[in-house]
């Protein structure tokens, strides 16, 4: 699976931050019992790599990545947990260097076209638009399509399920991360029930018709 394969799993890669790797395992079964199949596991916390092992192990529907790899050594860190993908908030040399070398499927974070050049001069095409909104959005993936009509994006960074829609739209969007399907409190409260739903509402998300 490739990344742009990832991506097409779903319209929404829900982006998840685990405190504690016990409630990784049910919350990987209660995104994909909604119809989300791709996971971005952050590793922001000290539990990340256990969670990620614990989904893969648990919640054998899922393809589980993870994300924030900010520097070369996370991606052996994330193969050896059993990621099948990374992203990033960046596009460093080294890193995308170090995820070709290991095999790792990666999403790097791009923000500029020079950014997104640079990542295409190394062989990407699939490329995380990241922080989204505050980066100019819709309008500036629009505007990227043209020069840039070869690659594919899953911005992240502000969407919601109010502005998903309109993401999805665009012809060179292939799915949209966030935190909304998942946020921290509902994972320490372990309301499967609400993130299963919240997961299907994400599943369901369509392009809004122009
Ligand atoms: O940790 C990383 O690797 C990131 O790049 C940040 C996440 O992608 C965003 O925090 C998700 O954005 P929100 O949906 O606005 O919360």
């Amino acid at each position: 699976m490739n990344a742009e394969d990832v991506c097409r799993l779903a319209p929404v890669i829900p982006v998840l931050t685990v405190a504690d790797a016990r409630t990784a395992g049910p919350l990987a079964r209660a995104l994909t019992a909604g119809g989300l199949y791709a996971l971005e596991v952050t590793l922001r916390t000290p539990a990340a790599l256990d969670a990620i092992r614990a989904m893969a192990q648990e919640a054998p529907d899922a393809v589980v990545g993870a994300g924030t790899l900010t520097e070369p050594a996370h991606v052996e860190a994330a193969l050896a947990a059993g990621a099948r993908f990374g992203v990033s908030p960046g596009a460093t040399p080294a890193l995308l260097e170090a995820a070709r070398a290991a095999g790792l499927p990666l999403l790097p974070g791009v923000a500029t076209p020079s950014e997104a050049m640079a990542a295409m001069e190394r062989g990407y095409r699939t490329l995380k638009f990241f922080p989204a909104e505050v980066n100019g959005g819709v309008a500036a993936l629009r505007a990227w399509s043209g020069p840039l009509a070869e690659l594919r994006f899953c911005p992240t960074g502000g969407i919601s399920r109010a502005n998903a829609p309109d993401y999805l739209a665009l012809g060179n969007v292939l799915c949209v991360g966030g935190s909304w399907i998942a946020p921290p409190e509902l994972i320490a409260a372990e309301d499967w029930e609400q993130i299963t739903r919240l997961a299907a509402e994400a599943a369901a998300l369509r392009p809004r018709a122009r």
